[in-house]
């Protein structure tokens, strides 16, 4: 049985992994840990869980790799310079594995890899994410995420940032700037994670989008994360990654 806690166990992921992870056949939860209380809790995990904060996510992180414990990491939040940490205390830690994942549901992988593909035929592209009004960072690390990947993939085809006639603007009406892509994010009470990716050219345009309806989307897929981490040392980032996509 792997021996997994869960930080952020009473939050809306949180308490949907503990669900999961008790019902999975080859694991068990050792330890919920939330706001406030004392990562000590976590002494008997091999794996954890962090569905917590931006703000929080890195002290968890830092204490668990210090610790010798694997982790599968939902939380948003995550720059390349927070990643470059991230590898420097598993540098000092090498048997130890985290998986960092923006979203751990099959088909918005699958939208960003199919976005990735389609860059390169389009002029244009532009992202909008929806989601539920209680999320607290905009734009969204799975969009954040895919702007970077479709800027990359544009950029290796020789293609400049997309142009368009605007001259003026109320501030915020044509989106953030994520690496060259404008992305749009609404806030609305019903939603619960949805993904937009929309490319176009002269004549057509293209239009790849991903709905989670419910946060049992995203379980299969850490569970894979808290079987696969186990045996990947050192940071991977993307469930991509592990599905061999
Ligand atoms: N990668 C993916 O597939 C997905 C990622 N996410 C991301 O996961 C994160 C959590 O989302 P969600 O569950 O909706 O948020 P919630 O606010 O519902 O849950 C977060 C929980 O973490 C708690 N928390 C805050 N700080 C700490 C800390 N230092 N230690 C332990 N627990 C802490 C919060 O407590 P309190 O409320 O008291 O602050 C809350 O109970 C977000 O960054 C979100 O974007 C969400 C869905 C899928
Ligand atoms: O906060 C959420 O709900 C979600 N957060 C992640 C993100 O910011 O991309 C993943 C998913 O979109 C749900």
């Amino acid at each position: 049985m792997i021996r997994v806690g869960v930080l952020g166990a009473r939050g809306r992921m949180g308490a949907t992994v503990v669900k999961a992870v008790e019902a999975a056949p080859d694991m068990k939860v050792v330890a919920e840990v939330d706001d406030g209380d004392a990562l000590d809790a976590l002494s008997e995990a091999e794996v954890v869980v962090d569905f917590t904060h931006p703000a929080a996510v890195m002290d968890n992180l830092a204490y668990a790799v210090e610790h010798g414990i694997h982790a599968v990491v939902g939380t948003t939040g995550f720059t390349e310079e927070r990643l470059a940490s991230v590898r420097g205390w598993l540098a000092e830690r090498p048997g130890t594995g985290v998986l960092i994942a923006p979203n751990f549901a099959l088909g918005a992988v699958l939208a960003m890899r199919f976005a990735q593909q389609a860059a390169r035929f389009y002029s244009s592209v532009e992202i909008i994410e929806l989601h539920h009004n209680r999320k607290a960072d905009a734009p969204s690390g799975t969009a954040a995420h895919t702007a970077r990947l479709v800027a990359e993939a544009r950029r290796e085809a020789g293609l400049e940032p997309g142009a368009d006639a605007t001259t003026t603007e109320l501030d915020g009406a044509r989106g953030a700037t994520v690496d060259d892509v404008r992305v749009h994010s609404v806030r609305l009470p019903g939603l619960v994670a949805h993904e937009e990716i929309l490319f176009g050219q002269e004549g057509e345009t293209l239009t790849i989008r991903h709905d989670s309806m419910d946060r049992s989307s995203f379980m299969p897929g850490v569970l894979l994360g808290v079987r696969e981490v186990l045996r990947r040392p050192g940071l991977t980032v993307g469930l991509e990654n592990v599905l061999d996509l």
